[in-house]
């Protein structure tokens, strides 16, 4: 079977995008692996599926696998390019887009000629929500791991998150901590992990190691969950410019109870085709 994708990026965290609306697609988890191999595949952190919508309140239904073959409910980079992909194939010609992913209902806006904006849902805290196995909600938990000491915000969006504030983000541990840290039993469905420094209240720097794929240029979710958890924290004020290895996102959030917006560029890079 030939399958037709789309290679785009938001801010260099990569994805395959695969439209499962004008053509047959069945995608297995090896298959999964293998085109986001970046030796023996197509290279991408995440797949993208886009699929015809379950029922009339959305306009699509799309699914995100990270390139290790898992499947998640929420991709904040990917649902940019997601928008971006749906307008330049045609399959809509909206600017405002709404689609249903395995997190729920989400709403985008295409804005200008390369950015989206996109509401991220409203974030939780709730320990059962993320999940995180402890007993009662905390602004901060510690844990030891890879031989460090470390504090950690935590908070779901849609996926789960652990914020650590750090002094730097170039010589903090990101592999190390960030490996540990989602391998540990506190985390039943692994976690994302962010390293954020703070440069003023509405600015930060941040790495994310990323459930499922390792650190990546850029992380939308955990660009909404660091300033999400560094403004519940009363270190940061909405709007936050989140500057990430692969440039920057604009992210805000009015607190509990409402909904967090992420702002960004999204790109294609080349069409292509592969035997499956
Ligand atoms: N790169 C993404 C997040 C992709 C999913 C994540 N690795 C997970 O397993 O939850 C983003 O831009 O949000």
């Amino acid at each position: 079977m030939k399958l037709k994708f789309t290679k785009m990026h938001g801010l260099g965290n990569d994805f395959v995008v695969i439209d499962a609306v004008s053509q047959p697609v069945a995608l297995d988890t090896a298959t999964i692996r293998r085109l986001a191999d970046r030796h023996f595949g197509v290279g991408c952190d995440q797949v993208l599926v886009v699929e015809p919508p379950p029922g009339p309140e959305a306009d699509f239904r799309y699914r995100i696998f990270n390139a290790d073959g898992s499947e998640v409910a929420q991709c904040g980079n990917g649902a940019r390019c997601f928008a971006r992909f749906v307008r330049e194939k045609g399959l809509i010609d909206r600017d405002v887009i709404r689609v249903v992913t395995a997190a729920g209902a989400m709403t985008l806006t295409l804005v200008g000629e390369d950015r989206v904006r996109v509401n991220m849902g409203v974030p939780n805290f709730d320990p059962a929500a993320i999940p995180l196995a402890v007993h009662e909600e905390m602004p901060e938990y510690q844990v030891s791991v890879a031989g460090h000491d470390v504090i950690f915000g935590a908070v779901s969006l849609g996926n789960p998150h652990a914020v650590i504030v750090v002094p730097s983000v170039e010589k903090a541990p990101v592999a190390a901590v960030g490996a540990a840290l989602q391998q540990h039993p506190l985390f039943p469905e692994r976690v994302n992990v962010g390293f954020m420094e703070i440069v003023s209240p509405g600015k930060v720097r941040l790495r994310v190691y990323e459930r499922g794929s390792g650190e990546t240029l850029a992380c939308g979710s955990g660009a909404c969950a660091a300033a999400v958890v560094g403004i519940d924290q009363g270190r940061l004020r909405s709007p936050v410019t989140v500057a990430l290895p692969g440039g920057e996102l604009t992210v805000e959030w009015q607190g509990r109870g409402e909904p967090v917006w992420m702002t960004g560029p999204a790109e294609s890079v080349f069409e292509g085709e592969i035997e499956l």
